[in-house]
């Protein structure tokens, strides 16, 4: 291991759903010193559909690792070491010889792959959503990665084609930028860590490695899938033609995975909510693993090079900032989301008993429902946008709410306090919601960058940085504010059972999608397409009736 200089600084790749960044840290510090951030274009190719192009994920990778080296000069040549963080179970398969990518990613929200949950659930008794679960520590839902391969490998020709001819790989977002970053074609490190592994529902949790019988299921060969790593070792050194040449690459953390190390919930009982797109309570339960009865998951937390496996359970939120981009951008509620959410939902005192479920894409946990659609209910002539933004806003905190309810009961030892971070908790208002839905204090993080702190902290472990000593009881290193609850037991309850209604009003919705298929959508088909198309359309229809076949 290389003597640890006075000026070593730590890289961090943070390829999130929404952006990419590079950003810079100082052993020992919670704050980065430089950074750059770049959007990524997310795909809509049809409703429900999510895709990203993988190459413009990694070119945001080198402008952004380009742009810090120019802000930073000659200090640059400080960073040792790089680690990388990731938006998780997005899926990519691209062909080893020429690195090109067989399609785009398939982002983790997307779901298309309803047909295929549908095509697992039939091959299971009672076509039990829970039936992988001790296996994995997952249930069956479009979500997990393992759906979007099975998915490619039945619709898209080019990865058959490469799957037959052994040169498709497989990988989440860490996996694509380690191998691009390590040589690519020419030698590129096929690795994933524990942490996205377990999110793709091929690996064994207990073991951690890829699951026989999960493989056999799903009919995905082994010899697609990259060797999973720890989260904090040196897995090799960016190649020639590269910004920051040579450098060692030595942690690698899915998103979530990497603030709960990042707000040093290092502790069993210790838990972190982050409030993006989408929303992830992660609740460590140290070197044991909780099985959920309660609609959550067993996930990896972390795992520092040999040291056992640490889990958590985690609840899975799939839309709570995205509700507010949907405010803005389809319903032109407000023109600006940072700077007029709060202040619009100031301006009511309540939502006017209006409900909001934003379960576009169904409901993740503890609901686990694909059928499930968005609702606005409760409505009235006196309602205005205000009460709908405001109801947003709950709406984020009743879903944190369902995920506390299934953890105590998970758990037995209910949170006392709830540590959040992550970009939408600089919303006040949000954090006082918090609160007084959940009654417990809401922990706010001071940094905006616990994602890439903890994936930083990760990085210097493997180093023998020991900075910011990550084993260290004292949690008060991160800076942070606090929000009591002001509502009493009773104001809580009753405004959580309205939303219980709510929820169960939104269930089921998504089965009535085919008749609806048969009306507008066929006839607006028919007025368009130039008869030719109907026989592809037919063929179509006849691939898809094989892909559903129960045999298939
Ligand atoms: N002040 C705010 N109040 C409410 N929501 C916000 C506020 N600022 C940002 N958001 C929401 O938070 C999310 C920020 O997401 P971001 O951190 O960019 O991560 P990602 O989209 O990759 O999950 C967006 O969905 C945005 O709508
Ligand atoms: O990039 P984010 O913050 O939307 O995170 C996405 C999660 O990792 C999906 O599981």
């Amino acid at each position: 291991m290389e003597k640890v200089h006075k000026d070593t600084l730590i890289g961090v790749i943070d390829a999130g759903t929404r952006t990419v960044k590079f950003c810079v840290f100082r052993p020992g510090h919670t704050k980065e010193i430089a950074e750059h951030t770049v959007d990524i274009v997310t795909h809509t190719p049809q409703e429900g559909w999510s895709e990203q192009d993988p190459k413009e994920i990694l070119s945001a990778v080198r402008k952004c690792i380009e742009n810090v080296v120019q802000q930073l000069g000659l200090e640059a040549i400080n960073i040792i070491t790089l680690g990388i963080t990731n938006q998780r179970e997005t899926t990519i398969l691209w062909d080893k010889t020429t690195g090109e990518p067989l399609y785009n990613a398939i982002v983790w929200n997307d779901i298309r792959t309803d047909s295929t949950v549908d095509i697992i659930l039939a091959k299971v008794p009672d076509n039990n959503t829970n039936y992988f679960k001790n296996i994995c520590g997952l249930p069956i839902s479009p979500y997990f990665s393992a759906f979007k391969i099975k998915w490619l490998m039945h619709f898209a020709p080019q990865v058959k084609k490469a799957i037959k001819a052994e040169t498709c790989l497989f990988g989440t977002v860490d996996t694509w930028i380690l191998w691009n970053l390590t040589g690519g074609a020419k030698g590129g490190k096929h690795y994933t860590d524990v942490t996205n592994a377990s999110r793709t529902f091929l690996m064994n949790i207990e073991l951690l490695t890829w699951d026989p019988l999960l493989l056999h299921t799903f009919k995905i060969p082994a010899n697609i899938l990259p060797e999973i790593k720890s989260s904090s070792e040196i897995y090799g050194r960016v190649a020639r033609g590269f910004p920051l040449e040579n450098v060692r690459i030595s942690s690698i953390l899915g998103n979530q995975q990497a603030s709960l190390v990042g707000q040093r919930c290092l502790k069993e009982g210790q838990a972190k909510n982050t409030y993006r797109s989408g929303c992830f309570l992660l609740y460590n339960t140290g070197i044991s693993k909780v099985q959920s009865t309660h609609g959550l998951v067993t996930t990896v937390a972390y795992k520092f090079g040999s040291k056992p496996a640490v889990y958590a359970l985690e609840g899975s939120v799939a839309v709570a900032g995205a509700a507010m981009k949907w405010l803005r951008d389809n319903m032109g509620f407000m023109g600006d989301i940072q700077k007029e959410t709060e202040s619009l939902a100031q301006e009511v005192f309540n939502t006017g008993d209006v409900y909001f479920v934003p379960a576009f894409k169904g409901l993740y946990a503890p609901y686990w429902r694909k059928d499930a659609r968005g609702i606005i209910c409760g409505l009235t002539a006196f309602s205005t946008k205000q009460h709908i933004i405001r109801a947003a806003l709950e709406a984020v905190c009743f879903q944190t709410r369902d995920i506390l309810e299934a953890m105590n009961k998970d758990c037995g030892i209910p949170l006392t306090k709830l540590h959040v971070d992550g970009k939408m908790t600089v919303n006040s208002l949000l954090m006082q919601l918090q609160a007084d839905i959940s009654g417990m204090p809401v922990v706010r993080a001071q940094s905006q960058d616990i994602t890439a702190l903890g994936t930083a902290m990760a990085a210097g472990a493997a180093e023998g940085i020991k900075a910011w000593e990550i084993y260290s009881e004292e949690r008060e290193l991160v800076p942070s504010d606090t929000f009591l609850p002001t509502s009493t037991e009773s104001e809580r309850d009753a405004r959580y059972t309205k939303w219980k209604m709510a929820v169960q009003r939104s269930l089921g919705w998504a089965l009535a999608k085919k008749s609806s298929v048969m009306t507008e959508e066929r006839y607006k088909l028919l007025a368009s397409i130039p008869c030719g198309l109907y026989v592809i359309g037919s063929f179509g229809l006849i691939a898809l009736s094989e892909y559903l076949s129960p045999t298939s």
